[in-house]
C-alpha cells in the first residue's frame, strides 16, 4: 500500500511536470506500459476541427474520422462507454487504421477503448490499451490506473485550455495588427488625398498602391496619358518611403536632348572629353539613398536603355572617363504616356527593360474614366489659386460642373486646372464660377485638328496630305512640329503659354523644339 502510494505520487508529479500536451500523452502511455502489463498504450486526441482522432505516436496520416462508423472508436464515442474488442473481430472489420494500430502493438490479442472525457463531459479523446489475454476489468479496476487517468485528464484539459489561451491571444493580436496596418493605411490614404485629390474608387486604389509601392524597393513603372498625374504618384511613392529624407531626383528623358542624356545620368571625371574642365557628378549618384524618378522614359534613347538595364541589375555605373565603377543605392520610378508595348513591338524599347522596369506597374486612369472626381478636382484649384493670389471665386456652379462633365479633357487634371485658373481669373470675387468663364474651346480645336488632318487644319508646309504618307514616324514629327509651330505663332512665341495649351511640361516642349528644328517665333 506505501508502495502503491509513493507511486502513484511519483507518476502524479511526473505528469503534473510534462509542459505539453505532446509531452504528457507520450508520459501517460509510457508509465501505462511500464506499469500496468499492457504491450501497448494509446492516446488518441481529437483535431483541431474536431471531426477525427489523431494517433500522434503513429503515422501522422492515421485518422479516424469520427462521423467512420466502420472502426470501433467512432462507436464508444458515439455512446461514451468503453468496451473491449479482440483481435479476431478487429481483423474482421477490415479497417486500415485500425489494422496498423495493431500491428504495432507489440503481440496484442485484445484491445481497451475508453473515452477520455473533462468534468462538463467535453470529449478530449480516447485510450485504447493493447494487451495480450488481458483481463482487463482487473487493469483498469486498479486504483493506481484510476488515480492515473484522473491526473491524466485533468492536466490533458488544462494544457488545451492553455493552449486554448494562448490561440485566442495570438489570434487577437494578429487581428489587432492588422486592425494597426489597416489604420495606419487608412490615415496614410487620407494624408495623400490632400495632394493627389480624387473621391472615385479608381483614386482610392492609385493611393492604395501608391502606400504599398512605397513599403517596397520594387521598381515602379507608372502609366498614363499626359496630364493625369503619374509626376505626384512618383513623389508620392518617394513621400511615403523610408527614403523620404533621401534626395527626389527628378530626370525628363523627353527634355534632355540624347546626346546629353548620358551624361546627365553617369557624369563625367575632369577631362573625360574636350571641355570637360571639371568633374559632373551625375544624377544617378546625386539620386544615392533616394528615389531616381526617369520621366517620359519611353523617349529614352536605345543605346542608353542597353546602359539602364545593366546599372539597374548591379546599381553599379561607370562615369564618363572613371576608371572605377561607382555604386549608388537609388530607388527607381519610371514614367510614360506613351504605350509602351506598341514602342517594344516597334523595336524602338527593349522588352528586358520594361519588364525590369515595372515590377510594380501602376497605372492612372485619364480624368474622363472618373468624372466622379471633377467636382473636388475644381475645388482644390480654385482653392489654390485663392491661396496663391489672394482673392478668387468662391466655387463652381453646378451647371459649370455638369458643363464640365460633358468634356473629355484630352489633357486630363493639368488640362482642368489650366481651364479652372483661367476662370479664377474671370469670375468676380466671392462667386461661383459660370458655365460662360469655362474656356473649353482651344482643346476642342486640337481635337479636331487631330480627328481632320485633311481638313486644312494644319497650315504648315512640310506635312504630308494624308494619301501622301508612306513614314509614319516622320510624318508625325512633321505633324507635331506643325503644331508646335502654330501654337508658339498663336502665343508670340511664349513658350510657357504654348506648352500650357498643349499639355506638355515646357521642358518636354523645349526639347521638342529642339529636335524639330521649330524656332520661338513658330
Ligand atoms: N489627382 C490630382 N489631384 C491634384 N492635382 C492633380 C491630380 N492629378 C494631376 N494633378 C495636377 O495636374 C498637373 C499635371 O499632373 P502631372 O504633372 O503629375 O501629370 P503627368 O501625368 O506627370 O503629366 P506628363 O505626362 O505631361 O508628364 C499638375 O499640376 C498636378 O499637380
Amino acid at each position: 500500500m506505501q508502495m502503491e502510494l509513493h507511486t502513484g505520487i511519483e507518476l502524479a508529479v511526473d505528469l503534473i511536470r510534462q509542459p505539453d500536451r505532446t509531452a504528457l500523452l507520450a508520459s501517460a502511455t509510457a508509465h501505462m506500459e511500464r506499469l500496468f502489463g499492457i504491450t501497448r498504450g494509446w492516446l488518441l486526441e481529437l483535431d483541431a476541427s474536431g471531426r477525427a482522432l489523431i494517433c500522434p505516436r503513429l503515422d501522422a496520416a492515421l485518422r479516424f474520422e469520427c462521423d467512420d462508423f466502420s472502426h470501433p472508436f467512432s462507436h464508444v464515442l458515439r455512446e461514451a462507454q468503453p468496451r473491449a474488442l479482440s483481435s479476431a473481430s478487429c481483423a474482421r472489420l477490415d479497417h486500415a487504421g485500425l489494422t496498423a494500430l495493431f500491428e504495432a502493438s507489440r503481440g496484442a490479442d485484445s484491445i481497451w477503448i475508453q473515452p477520455l472525457m473533462q468534468d462538463d463531459k467535453r470529449t478530449l479523446g480516447i485510450l485504447v490499451l493493447c494487451g495480450q489475454d488481458p483481463v482487463w476489468d482487473a487493469v483498469i479496476g486498479q486504483p493506481l490506473f484510476e488515480g492515473m487517468l484522473a491526473v491524466l485528464v485533468h492536466q490533458w484539459a488544462a494544457h488545451l485550455e492553455r493552449d486554448d489561451r494562448v490561440w485566442q491571444q495570438r489570434l487577437l493580436s494578429r487581428s489587432l495588427n492588422s486592425m494597426k496596418d489597416t489604420e495606419s493605411e487608412r490615415q496614410k490614404n487620407a494624408l495623400l488625398a490632400e495632394s493627389l485629390v480624387g473621391p472615385s474608387t479608381a483614386m482610392e486604389d492609385l493611393r492604395g498602391q501608391i502606400i504599398r509601392a512605397a513599403g517596397s524597393q520594387l521598381s515602379v513603372l507608372v502609366q498614363g496619358e499626359t496630364g493625369c498625374g503619374k509626376d505626384l504618384v512618383a513623389r508620392g511613392i518617394h513621400e511615403f518611403s523610408d527614403r523620404k529624407d533621401g534626395p527626389f531626383v527628378v530626370v525628363n528623358c523627353a527634355a534632355i536632348p540624347d546626346s546629353l542624356l548620358e551624361n546627365e545620368l553617369f557624369g563625367h571625371t575632369k577631362g573625360a572629353f574636350s571641355g570637360a574642365d571639371a568633374a559632373k557628378e551625375g544624377l544617378l549618384a546625386q539620386a544615392d539613398g533616394g528615389t531616381l524618378f526617369l520621366d517620359e522614359i519611353g523617349d529614352m534613347p536605345m543605346a542608353l536603355q542597353s546602359k539602364l538595364l545593366r546599372v539597374l541589375e548591379t546599381r553599379q555605373f561607370r562615369p564618363l572617363g572613371a576608371r572605377e565603377e561607382m555604386h549608388s543605392n537609388f530607388r527607381l520610378v519610371a514614367a510614360t504616356h506613351q504605350p509602351l508595348q506598341i514602342r517594344i513591338q516597334d523595336g524602338e524599347f527593349r522588352r528586358d527593360l520594361f519588364y525590369r522596369l515595372s515590377q510594380f506597374p501602376i497605372r492612372v486612369l485619364p480624368l474622363r474614366d472618373r468624372p466622379e472626381d471633377l467636382e473636388l478636382l475644381c475645388r482644390h484649384f480654385i482653392h489654390g489659386f485663392r491661396e496663391r493670389e489672394g482673392n478668387g471665386p468662391l466655387g463652381i456652379s453646378s451647371h459649370a460642373l455638369e458643363y464640365l462633365k460633358q468634356y473629355g479633357f484630352p489633357g486630363n487634371v493639368r488640362e482642368l486646372r489650366n481651364v479652372i485658373e483661367f476662370a479664377c481669373l474671370q469670375t468676380p470675387e466671392h462667386e461661383d464660377i459660370q458655365v460662360e468663364d469655362l474656356r473649353l474651346d482651344m482643346m476642342a480645336t486640337q481635337e479636331t485638328a487631330v480627328a481632320e488632318p485633311e481638313a486644312g487644319y494644319i497650315p504648315q508646309p512640310g506635312v504630308p496630305a494624308m494619301h501622301e504618307i508612306d513614314d509614319l514616324r516622320a510624318a508625325s514629327q512633321a505633324f507635331e512640329a506643325a503644331i508646335i509651330s502654330a501654337r508658339l505663332r498663336q502665343f508670340r512665341g511664349n513658350r510657357a503659354q504654348a506648352a500650357e495649351s498643349l499639355g506638355l511640361p515646357k521642358r518636354t516642349l523645349a526639347h521638342k523644339c529642339q529636335k524639330f528644328n521649330v524656332s520661338e517665333a513658330g
